[in-house]
């Protein structure tokens, strides 16, 4: 899902030694070069959703490929939910042209194609659309302001078809799913009880 947690349980798991932690670069999807594609996607999607995710896809890419420092990595979402999840949402939605999800879609086959993205787990953090939307009015970024809770639910949507009923994209790998509408310090003891698990090697979603 998207403002769900997914960052403070990296923290959390940050702590543990042996692990290495990849954020999401939503950093660079703020600022690239003094432009800030992620602001413009939410005010346009249609004229800059192109833009944001060609950048997402790259940058996500480049953290897929980055050298690896410790015996397990943890990896804040992935080029698959780039593009099976936000850029689908775009198009689906009419909010993306056809051209642009064709160019998208065709730069995403010859890169998983061509280059071996290995995931061994993929964690979903299962929340339901409304506690995102209250996570997000409490987080507070000035580009998400204008996300409606409709937003949310259309990308939950696809979350659960991608992941838990399975009937819309391939996945990289098998799923663990912790259901994350709880307070902290449930989630801690969540993660506490499914660290095992995760430490086999994850990517969070
Ligand atoms: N279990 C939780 N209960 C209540 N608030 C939470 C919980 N987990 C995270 N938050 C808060 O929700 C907001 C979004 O969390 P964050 O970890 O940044 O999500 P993500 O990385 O998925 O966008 C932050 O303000 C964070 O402090
Ligand atoms: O492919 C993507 C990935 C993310 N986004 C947006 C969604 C959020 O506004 C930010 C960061 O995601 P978090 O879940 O808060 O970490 O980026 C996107 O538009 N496209």
């Amino acid at each position: 899902m998207t403002i769900n947690g997914k960052t403070t349980c990296l923290e959390y798991f940050s702590k543990t030694s042996n692990i290495e932690v990849l954020t999401e670069p939503v950093s660079k999807w703020r600022n690239v070069r003094g432009h800030n594609p992620l602001a413009l996607m939410y005010q346009d999607p249609k004229r800059w959703g192109i833009t944001l995710q060609t950048y997402v896809q790259l940058t996500m890419l480049d953290r897929h490929l980055s050298s690896v420092s410790a015996p397990v990595r943890m990896m804040e979402r992935s080029i698959f939910s780039a593009k099976y999840i936000f850029v689908e949402n775009l198009f689906r939605s009419g909010k993306m042209p056809e051209v642009d999800f064709a160019v998208l879609s065709e730069w995403f086959d010859w890169i998983t194609t061509n280059i071996s993205i290995p995931v061994d787990l993929i964690v979903y953090l299962q929340t339901s659309p409304q506690t995102c939307y209250e996570r997000l009015k409490q987080r507070c970024r000035e580009e998400e302001k204008v996300i409606p809770l409709e937003y949310l639910e259309s990308i939950h949507h696809l979350y659960e078809d991608w992941l838990i009923k399975q009937t819309s994209f391939p996945l990289p790998a098998p799923v663990l799913v912790i259901p994350a509408d709880h307070d902290l310090q449930n989630m801690l003891h969540q993660y506490e009880e499914n660290r095992d698990k995760i430490l086999a090697g994850s990517c969070l979603l």
